[in-house]
């Protein structure tokens, strides 16, 4: 009971930035080629290396405290488990794909039709909000095959670059959900499980907080200064040291990775130089 079992898909689209990111928390773990299960050796972590389609439910069970999946998934196995934290990679779509020749204008044009899928769960809520009544076929995998074999009219698949989609002669006609990795967890933790998972959360936060931010130092006339650090906010506020030339300084900050192009034009503009963009490897605010 003091230690925490998280299960991770075991190969497969959630797999490598599953376990980046336990690289990233500093947690560290060694595990053979084709073995299930591995022990943190600096962390009181247990992993179990699963099919993403079991690990809502042994997270309900208990089997697992933790998982990541995606929220597709999540959704799909509609098991009872706590969604703790979004993640931010294996961002997806789950929408529909019809023929690209097919003049598609909505939802509408599926009444009477079939549609293959993995996700007849998610799919049938849809079909039900929309009032429509549509045949599903449900298959595990290769779905976007469906269409050209005759199996069905249409397909509701997971979709990224839209790659597969047009190679298999399909466009994407409508999204049915958005989707990431998540992690989640069990109802049941103890209260010294749910301590670990808390350390666990500020260490992910850390890092994610790192990845959305960047350090930046410039060099600024004294006069522009007030005028950079409004546009320079940083974490309390930016440093500032005097360079060796007379009547300049030197800023150091943080600025928010979106934000980060826009910021620069002004700096410029303000009369900031020699701008110097460093990564962020964790960062407690
Ligand atoms: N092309 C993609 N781009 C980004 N994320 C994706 C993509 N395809 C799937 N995902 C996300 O990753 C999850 C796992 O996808 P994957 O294709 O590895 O599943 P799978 O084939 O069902 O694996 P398993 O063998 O574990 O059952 C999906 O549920 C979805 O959330
Ligand atoms: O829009 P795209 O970028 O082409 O990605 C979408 C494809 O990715 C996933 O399959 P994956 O390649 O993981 O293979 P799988 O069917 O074996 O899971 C998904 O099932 C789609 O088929
Ligand atoms: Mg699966």
């Amino acid at each position: 009971m003091n230690t925490l079992k998280i299960a991770i898909q075991k190969s497969g689209r959630l797999s490598e930035d599953s376990l980046k990111l336990i690289k990233e928390c500093g947690i560290k773990f060694s595990n053979g080629k084709g073995k299930l299960k591995a022990v943190a050796d600096n962390f009181p972590l247990e992993f179990l290396f699963l099919r993403d389609d079991d690990i809502p439910g042994y997270v309900e069970d208990g089997v697992a405290d933790l998982g990541i999946v995606g929220e597709n998934v999540l959704v799909e196995y509609e098991k009872d488990v706590k969604l703790v934290k979004k993640l931010g990679f294996s961002k997806c779509r789950l929408s529909i794909g019809v023929d690209r020749n097919w003049d598609y204008k909505n939802i509408k044009e599926l009444d009477g039709k079939s549609i293959a899928t993995s996700y007849p769960k998610i799919l049938g809520n849809y079909l039900k909000e929309n009032n429509i009544n549509a045949e599903i076929h449900e298959i595990s995998g290769s779905v976007e095959i469906a269409p050209s074999i005759g199996l069905a009219d249409a397909v509701c698949d997971i979709v990224s670059s839209g790659s597969t989609l047009l190679s298999n002669g399909l466009k994407e006609a409508d999204v049915i959900m958005r989707s990431e990795a998540v992690l989640v967890s069990g109802n049941n933790l103890s209260a010294e499980q749910e301590r670990i998972l808390n350390q666990l959360l500020f260490r992910m936060e850390a890092v994610q907080a790192g990845k959305n931010n960047k350090y930046i130092l410039l060099n600024a006339p004294n006069e522009s200064i007030d005028e950079i650090i409004s546009l320079l906010p940083g974490m309390k506020s930016p440093t500032v040291l005097p360079l060796a030339m007379e009547g300049w300084s030197s800023l150091h900050s943080v600025v928010k990775e979106d934000e980060f192009w826009e910021v620069i034009e002004k700096l410029k503009e303000a009369g900031a130089q020699g701008i110097l963009v460093a990564p962020i490897e964790k960062m407690i605010v």
